[in-house]
């Protein structure tokens, strides 16, 4: 089944709270939308749903228009945050439900349904809970009925708004393989509704982030990781610190800080927002070749070891570092240190009112991996005294 989003507009009053969407979505495919409260995601999920229209656009499914049906007869499988389920129903009758409502002419019959309940529950490792009811049930398990509910009409697409948002942790990363999985095997066109990043670039096959009812970019997770369309992706998914910077002929200029590279392409003098991820801060090995800076803060993620780094010469920003737990520890570094850093690589916009992906700079010599080794420590780091 495909799907051809175009130009889809929704006013609330003068609030504009879908602002001329477009999507295409292919059959089979995952597509997360992800972006923060208020932008749009529901929205545009009810309206795909049939429980709202828009003022303006269209909906092509497999070249049909979607939108000149009722909900009831769009063939979508629709889960919620809090699914409903009928809590006087057992699991097995919540599942049935929607077969047993189907007018004559499409209800299968008893057996038929009993069966086809039954081969879903087994599917959806629920069968054991088939004559229970909701409030004998976990979170997790419910949410699981309220899918084997959407799935059991045979829907040809699924619709998912959170669905794992009101379980804890645990639960909702142990439930996300095991949707994904299931989607897989079924091949249903699936659109997920998902403020949480981490659920969006592991389930999806593209992420369609918003921003004020707009599609700021569309992608592959790693693509939008990777290239942020703009500084606005770039915060949101993912982390990162914004330096203001100038681009000089083969060299970048952070901070008032040289850092050589290939700029051919860029206009000279231009100013723009360098974004940098704290996996591509490096500790640089020698002083002369890194930026200096000063660790204002260690934060140990057990594997991992967060550092806010004070730029010299950059007043009021903190750069946001991620070290090996590992290295930090065998470097001896502490709160207050001075030392040299590189970066990997960084991400230019433009600024105000172009906030656009100039380019990805990435320095000359832009060491600083472990690998290169820490020898000599007191060639990169300073204790301060
Ligand atoms: N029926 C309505 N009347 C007025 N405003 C509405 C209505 N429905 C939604 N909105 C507004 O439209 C905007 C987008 O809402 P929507 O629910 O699509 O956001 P969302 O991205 O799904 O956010 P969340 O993650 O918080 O659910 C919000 O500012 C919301 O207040």
């Amino acid at each position: 089944m495909t799907l051809e989003i175009r130009q889809l507009t929704r006013r609330f009053g003068a609030f504009v709270a879908l602002d001329r969407v477009s999507l295409d979505v292919a059959p089979g495919e995952l597509v997360a939308l992800l972006g923060p409260s208020g932008s749009g995601k529901s929205t545009l999920l009810r309206i795909l749903a049939g429980l709202d229209a828009p003022d303006q656009g269209s909906v092509l499914r497999d070249g049909e228009d979607l939108l000149a049906h009722d909900a009831s007869r769009r063939g979508v499988g629709l889960v919620f945050q809090h699914y409903a389920l009928f809590a006087h129903m057992t699991v097995f009758e919540n599942v049935a439900f929607g077969l047993r409502v189907r007018r004559r002419a499409l209800r299968p019959g008893r057996q038929a349904i009993r069966q086809r309940v039954l081969a879903l529950l087994e599917r959806m490792q629920l069968a054991e809970y088939a004559a229970r009811y909701p409030s004998q049930l976990s979170g997790g398990q419910r949410q699981r009925v309220a899918l084997a509910r959407a799935l059991a009409v045979e829907p040809a697409m699924l619709l998912l708004d959170e669905p794992f948002g009101a379980l804890d942790q645990q639960v909702r990363v142990s439930l996300r393989g095991w949707l994904r999985d299931l989607q897989r095997s079924l091949g249903l066109t699936t659109l997920m509704v998902t403020h949480d990043q981490e659920e969006a670039l592991q389930m999806a096959d593209r992420v369609v982030v918003m921003h004020e009812g707009r599609v700021a970019q569309v992608g592959r997770p790693d693509a939008i990781y990777d290239v942020p369309a703009s500084p606005f992706v770039h915060g949101f998914v993912g982390r990162g610190t914004r330096l203001p910077a100038i681009v000089v002929p083969g060299a970048l200029l952070v901070s008032g800080h040289r850092l050589a590279g290939d700029t051919e392409g860029w206009e000279p003098g231009r100013e723009v927002e360098a974004w940098v991820r704290p996996e591509d801060v490096r500790l640089a090995p020698r002083v002369p070749w890194g930026v200096p800076a000063r660790i204002e803060s260690l934060l140990s993620r057990g594997a991992t070891v967060h550092a806010a780094l004070a730029i010299d010469g950059a007043s009021g920003i903190t750069l946001d570092a991620e070290w090996h737990a590992g290295d930090v520890a065998r470097l001896s570094l502490h709160e207050g240190d001075q030392v040299a850093i590189a970066f990997a690589r960084l991400r230019l916009y433009g600024t105000e009112p172009d906030p656009r992906l100039v380019g990805v700079f990435v320095p000359h010599g832009a060491f600083g991996t472990p690998e290169h080794g820490f020898a000599d420590r007191g060639m990169w780091s300073q204790r301060r005294v």
